[in-house]
């Protein structure tokens, strides 16, 4: 078994929020004692108002806590303090990492986006990030992308730090073979699993098989 780690990511949007907990918890229970087992949950809702996030994080941070799920927000360091949440990712056009751990403090997870650029990463990892996003590695409907990143970039990271890195964009059970083996140590995954053809709960075992392979 790798020791890769399945990173999921909500859907930009949620409509009905309840039904949406009752889906992941769902996926939670899928990935359970699996390779696919689920480390983290980021909620990353996008052009809504905060009390949109902060409903979604009341509803799905309980079932991050009932299957010790690392729970994350998306963007905004105050929302994730005001929801308890145990962090935030921050990309490079949001608020800079400094103030962020000004926000939430030492003990939050504060992950920032790094594109295809050790020296982002560096930066970031020097500055106290808890972990670095390379990414994207496949084309993704999810997000207008404008850096690639390649697997050399997993492997030159893994190598010469400490810090963990998050591999992302357009992952799926098909394609992620080359970044677990490249040395990702999560794989940050959304469209592959809720856009699943046949559900998130298949898409769930699919992670797991490839998760589950000698790295
Ligand atoms: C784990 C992870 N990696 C990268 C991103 C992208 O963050 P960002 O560049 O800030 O873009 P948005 O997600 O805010 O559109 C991420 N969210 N999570
Ligand atoms: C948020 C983000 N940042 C770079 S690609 C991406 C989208 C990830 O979603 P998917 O796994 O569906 O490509
Ligand atoms: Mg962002």
């Amino acid at each position: 078994m790798t020791d890769c780690q399945l990173y999921l990511i909500t859907p930009p949007a949620i409509d009905d929020v309840d039904a949406f907990a009752s889906l992941y918890a769902d996926v939670l229970a899928a990935g359970a004692d699996t390779p696919a087992q689920i480390a983290c949950l980021q909620l990353r809702l996008k052009d809504v108002p905060d009390e949109a996030v902060l409903r979604a994080a009341d509803a799905l941070l309980p079932l991050c806590q009932r299957f010790d799920v690392a729970f994350l927000i998306n963007d905004h360091p105050h929302l994730a303090r005001k929801a308890g949440a145990d962090g935030v990712h921050i990309g490079q056009s949001d608020t800079p990492y400094d103030e962020a751990r000004k926000i939430l403090g030492p003990d939050a997870s504060i992950g920032v986006t790094c594109h295809n650029s050790t020296h982002l990463a560096m930066e970031a990892g020097e500055a106290g990030a808890d972990y670095v996003a390379f990414g994207a590695f496949y084309p993704t409907g999810t997000k207008q992308v404008v850096h690639r990143a390649e697997p050399d970039i997993l492997d030159f990271w893994s190598k010469a730090t400490t810090v963990p890195c998050v591999a992302i964009g357009g992952i799926t059970p098909d394609n992620a073979a080359p970044l677990i083996e490249a040395g990702a140590d999560f794989i940050a995954v959304s469209g592959a699993v809720w856009n699943a053809p046949d559900g998130p709960v298949a898409a769930m075992g699919r992670f797991a098989a490839v998760l589950g392979n000698k790295r």
